[in-house]
């Protein structure tokens, strides 16, 4: 389908067919971003990952965060971290079910200060706590990821961007927190540089380290690093505060209702394609409707039901890939700008989840059970899909 957004003409896809052929038959086609003034702004001239256009930087800066930052055995190197985060989260709920038990808790605050305290951790090694840096991250991530999901009336009317109206409202609020990201990165590096927190394995140090040998300037890391905290921090507590209280099948099903990117990140052409007997143009924008595709009738059974079964029984969807592999369920994407963290997001939230149903049984807020009401699971759309109310749960400690 192809829609008039403002100025800009954009081909949003929403059937197997049409997603296969941009996601991988014609992926080297399809495998850029549409320029956006507000990454521009915070991610040093989009020089991270997500929003870098496709070309020789891009692939310098993925392949270090593919073979030094996310690589299935760094994943695997931060389970002692995962599992102690995991620890203070459940004694804290412990805590909390014993001083007022029957009080609900709020799971969004909970899961999303897990999701950010474990990135941090991640991200910055031992001096995650320290002066309440988590806290500060989580704030400007939340800030961010707001500004870039927002719609911006520059990206859809070019010609406006030289008004200073368009600078003064959408900018400076960009320039602002950039601003903030800016002084927290650049006594990240003071420290490195004086060798005062010597924690090798955290991403601050790796990039350092690694910036000569993959042509990166200072600037470039401080856009990667941004880049981490927002991709990590805003898709994974999603899943977790969707999918209780099942498990693996559970996380799949709850991406697959509720996929955390419901629209991936905006592609964009390099040159005209053919797809479906339509020529689409070089420089058109392309959205990939994975949240449609994940719940097409006429290619899942219950497609509207959250039924993880579905994943376990015999049957067409018993061995369904969640990484780009089968075109009817992408919530990570597919091809060569599939999720760099998909690994990453799976393990974090894999153990938090399995320790909040081994330690506890959790129920609804006594107030909700009284008149039958049930969790509301409605969404709200944005570049990451939320849910509409936060999700309060009472947890019951077993005897
Ligand atoms: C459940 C959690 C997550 C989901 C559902 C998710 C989903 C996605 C999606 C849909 C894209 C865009 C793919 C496309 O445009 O075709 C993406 C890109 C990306 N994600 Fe994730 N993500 C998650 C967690 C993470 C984590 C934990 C990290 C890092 C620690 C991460 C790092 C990235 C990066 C760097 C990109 C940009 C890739 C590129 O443009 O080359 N993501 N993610």
């Amino acid at each position: 389908m192809l829609v008039h957004v403002g100025a800009v003409p954009t081909v949003v896809v929403s059937t197997p067919q049409a997603a296969e052929a941009v996601l991988r038959t014609h992926d080297h086609v399809f495998a850029s971003r549409p320029r956006n003034p507000v990454a521009d702004i915070i991610r040093y001239n989009s020089t991270d990952i997500a929003f870098a256009p496709y070309g020789d930087y891009w692939r310098r800066a993925r392949k270090v965060v593919n073979t030094h930052l996310l690589s299935v055995k760094m994943v695997y190197s931060k389970r002692h971290d995962r599992e102690e985060e995991v620890r203070l989260v459940v004694a804290k709920i412990r805590e909390l079910a014993m001083a007022a038990p029957g009080k609900a808790l709020d799971m969004t605050e909970l899961l999303g200060g897990y999701a950010s305290d474990f990135v941090c951790r991640a991200v910055l090694g031992e001096s995650h706590r320290k002066h309440g840096r988590n806290e500060l991250f989580r704030e400007l991530t939340e800030i961010s990821a707001s500004l870039l999901g927002g719609f911006n009336l520059e990206d859809y009317f070019p010609r406006l961007a030289n008004l200073d109206v368009f600078l003064r409202v959408v900018c400076s609020k960009a320039m602002g927190v950039s601003k903030r990201w800016d002084n927290l990165f650049n006594e990240l590096i003071a420290e490195y540089e004086h060798g005062k927190e010597d924690n090798a394995e955290d991403f601050v140090h790796l990039l350092l380290s690694l910036k000569k040998e993959y042509g990166l300037s200072t600037d470039n890391v401080k856009a990667i690093l941004v880049n981490m905290f927002e991709a990590a921090i805003e898709t994974s507590f999603l899943v977790l505060e969707y999918s209780m209280p099942y498990l693996k099948a559970t996380i799949k099903e709850a991406m697959r209702i509720h996929p955390p990117a419901p629209f991936l990140l905006p592609h964009f052409s390099t040159n005209d394609c053919e797809i479906n007997g339509y020529t689409i143009p070089a420089g058109t924008r392309v959205i990939v409707n994975a949240w449609a595709l994940a719940r097409d009738p006429s290619h899942w059974e219950r497609a509207e039901e959250f039924y993880p079964e579905r994943f376990l029984q015999e049957g067409r969807d018993a061995e369904v890939d969640m990484y780009g592999k089968d075109i009817r369920f992408v919530p990570f994407g597919a091809g060569r700008r599939i999720c760099a963290g998909a690994t990453f997001a799976i393990a974090t939230v894999e153990v938090m989840l399995a320790n909040l149903i081994y330690h506890f049984d959790w129920e609804l807020p006594s107030e909700m059970e009284a008149i039958g009401a049930k969790v509301d699971m409605s969404d709200q759309f944005g570049m990451t899909l939320r849910r509409t109310e936060r999700l309060h749960l009472v947890p019951k400690i077993y005897k």
